[in-house]
């Protein structure tokens, strides 16, 4: 039940989870199965239920910079992406980073899950999450498929809260560009659901096929558990710190929860779990402000330790992405639908009304997606690696790498060798790149390229101790140059794919951005070093590892973090279904069933 301040403040619950997100409603939700179990969550943002500007389809980046569901955080000025500070929205309010993202739905290379087992995560590994995105998808198949749609059932969940689908609408544009891409040597990948991702296929949306809207964690797994008594929602409720005390034995214990509520400090008593779910950004600066984390960190923010935790705020990982841009011919424009049209005020009016019968543009998605390794892409692969392999033993040697580090790097080496898929690119139906503009009543298509599997590392530190402050979020953006140097390849073969027939007689051969002035890998590096984008898909701040490789679970007995923050090592996927599964998974390693 949504609640008031008196019914919560001062009470006790036996759950309180930190942030109202995508994780953190699946968490709460499963939880409170057992009546006898109380789960408070305190959600910073606003509710936001029921909302069209959540729930309506193709409303990408419409919610940027409002603060009703925007964070709109920063980073410090990155030294090796031209000191520039890159905008970093994130969800915020009931449903979180689910609330706003962009749809896509699917899972990484097996390969991707496995490594965090091999980083010392006894269990954690594919057999193990496949079960839990499982749990959580409700797969509707479509009722028309074309032939670059498909799906193996059993690949799927079928019987979990969050509903997944083919878009209803679309563009025209998929056979295309896969036709495109089989010519260039890529192949179509039978099921991305298997643990095989390597190729190029439609991915499904969290659009409820039937009902058209939105599919999230606020609509699928919060509001139809509601009318429960047990579980009990406060918005506008800005967790400003977890209290600890120690034992006699020295144990520190989590004993209640403090939040600002309308500028008044309040509490609650934990009964039994603290459950951290603020997601990867704000996670670790709620520990630091409670006093785990690094000592000289706390020091720096006048913070009180109390409980040392080296690793919290380090080992962050983040995808990049940058997109290049094509005019589609005039005459052959009216075969395609995109949403260039929704530029124009007017037609956009007109086309909500059209998907009020599940036509027009809102019932597309922006499904094209392609992952590959380098080697696919790239015929200077081989020297790439050999320089990046260089570039890491140089760091060894200097002691640039810590031996949990070098671990990670050992993994990502392999991977790259066993030909993993590392690079992706996202077709998307409209003009979505910087920083030229599009002409009026002209169409486009994007060619995104994004970088998957990061060699540089970040952190995000508290800056100072007032909880109101934002984290300092320094990703360290192209601090190993193999991030972009694959960056450029990318874009380049990019170029080639819009080169490529059948696209290349659909676009009139004018490319907005980058533009033909960007010419030599040097002048692409510097495209993309001043246009580059966050991909919104941060992890790693909280990571899950062995406590002396920089684990951050440690020395507490009643915390938790279940969120993106814990993936160690990143993956070759968007993120939300992995957001998913891992709130199941941590809802029953809580429940003692793992
Ligand atoms: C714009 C955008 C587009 C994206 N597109 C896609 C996509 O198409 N496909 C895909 O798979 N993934 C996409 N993602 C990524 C994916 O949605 C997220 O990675 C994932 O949802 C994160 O889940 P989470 O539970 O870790 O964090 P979140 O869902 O972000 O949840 C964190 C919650 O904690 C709350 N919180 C934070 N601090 C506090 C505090 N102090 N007190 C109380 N509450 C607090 C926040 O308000 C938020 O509700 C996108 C993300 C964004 C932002």
């Amino acid at each position: 039940m949504a609640a008031s301040i008196e019914q919560v403040s001062s009470k006790t619950f036996d759950y309180v989870v930190i942030g109202g997100g995508t994780a953190g409603l699946v968490v709460a939700s499963r939880l409170s199965e057992d009546p006898d179990i109380s789960v408070l969550v305190l959600e910073a943002g606003p509710a936001n239920l029921q909302d069209p500007a959540i729930l309506t389809p193709a409303s990408f980046g419409s919610h940027f910079m409002k603060p009703q569901y925007d964070w709109a955080f920063s980073t410090v000025a990155q030294k090796n992406a031209k000191d520039r500070e890159f905008y970093w929205p994130r969800g915020k309010g009931l449903g979180g980073s689910s609330a706003i993202n962009f749809f896509q739905y699917h899972l990484p290379a097996k390969s991707d899950i496995d490594a965090f087992e091999e980083l010392g995560n006894a269990g954690w590994n594919w057999d193990l999450l496949k079960k839990y995105y499982k749990k959580s998808e409700r797969f509707i198949p479509p009722k028309v498929t074309i032939e670059a749609m498909n799906y193996r059932l059993e690949d799927h969940g079928t019987d979990g809260p969050l509903h997944v689908g083919y878009p209803v609408t679309l563009s025209g544009l998929e056979g295309p560009y896969q036709e495109a891409l089989r010519s260039l040597g890529i192949p179509h990948v039978e099921e991305p659901f298997s643990g095989n991702t390597n190729g190029t296929w439609l991915t499904p949306v969290t659009i409820h096929p039937i009902e058209r809207v939105r599919s999230y964690s606020a609509n699928m797994y919060y509001e139809p558990n509601s009318p429960r008594v047990n579980l009990t929602v406060l918005a506008s409720a800005l967790v400003t710190k977890i209290i600890v005390r120690k034992d006699l034995s020295g144990v520190s214990i989590a004993t209640a929860v403090e939040f600002l509520h309308e500028e008044a400090t309040c509490q609650v008593r934990v009964g039994k779990e603290v459950v951290l779910s603020a997601g990867a950004i704000k996670s670790p600066q709620i520990l630091e402000l409670s006093g785990i984390g690094n000592e000289d960190v706390l020091q720096r923010a006048e913070i009180e330790g109390t409980v040392n935790v080296p690793g919290v705020g380090n080992n962050v990982q983040e995808h990049v992405y940058s997109g290049a841009s094509y005019e589609i011919r005039d005459d052959r424009a009216a075969e395609f639908l995109t949403f260039d049209c929704l530029r124009d005020p007017d037609e956009a009016v007109k086309q909500l009304e059209l998907y009020k019968s599940g036509q027009g543009v809102f019932g597309m998605s922006s499904i094209c997606m392609t992952f590959v390794p380098l080697s696919s892409i790239s015929q200077d692969y081989q020297a790439l690696q050999r320089e990046l392999t260089q570039s890491i033993e140089s760091g060894i040697r200097e002691g640039k790498f810590s031996p949990a580090l070098q671990k990670q790097f050992s993994i990502q080496l392999e991977h790259i060798k066993l030909q993993e898929p590392s690079c992706e690119i996202v077709l998307t139906q409209t003009f979505s790149s910087k920083p030229k503009l599009p002409e009026p009543n002209k169409k486009y298509i994007t060619l995104s390229s994004l970088i998957n599997h990061p060699f540089s590392r970040g952190t995000i530190h508290v800056k100072s101790s007032d909880p109101k402050d934002d984290p300092e979020i320094d990703p360290h953006y192209f601090e190993e140059q193999y991030d972009i140097r694959t960056f450029v390849e990318l874009l380049k073969f990019n170029r080639r794919l819009a080169q490529q027939e059948p696209l290349k007689s659909i676009l009139s051969g004018k490319e907005v951005n980058p533009g033909p002035e960007y010419e030599t890998d040097e002048q692409i590096a510097d495209f993309l070093k001043t246009n580059c984008s966050t991909t919104f898909h941060t992890i790693g701040s909280c990571s899950m590892l062995p406590f002396e490789d920089g684990g951050v679970v440690y020395n507490t007995v009643n915390i938790r973090v279940v969120d993106l923050s814990v993936l160690p090592l990143h993956i070759g996927a968007h993120m939300q279904a992995t957001a998913y599964a891992i709130g199941e998974l941590g809802a029953d390693i809580i429940k003692g069933v793992v």
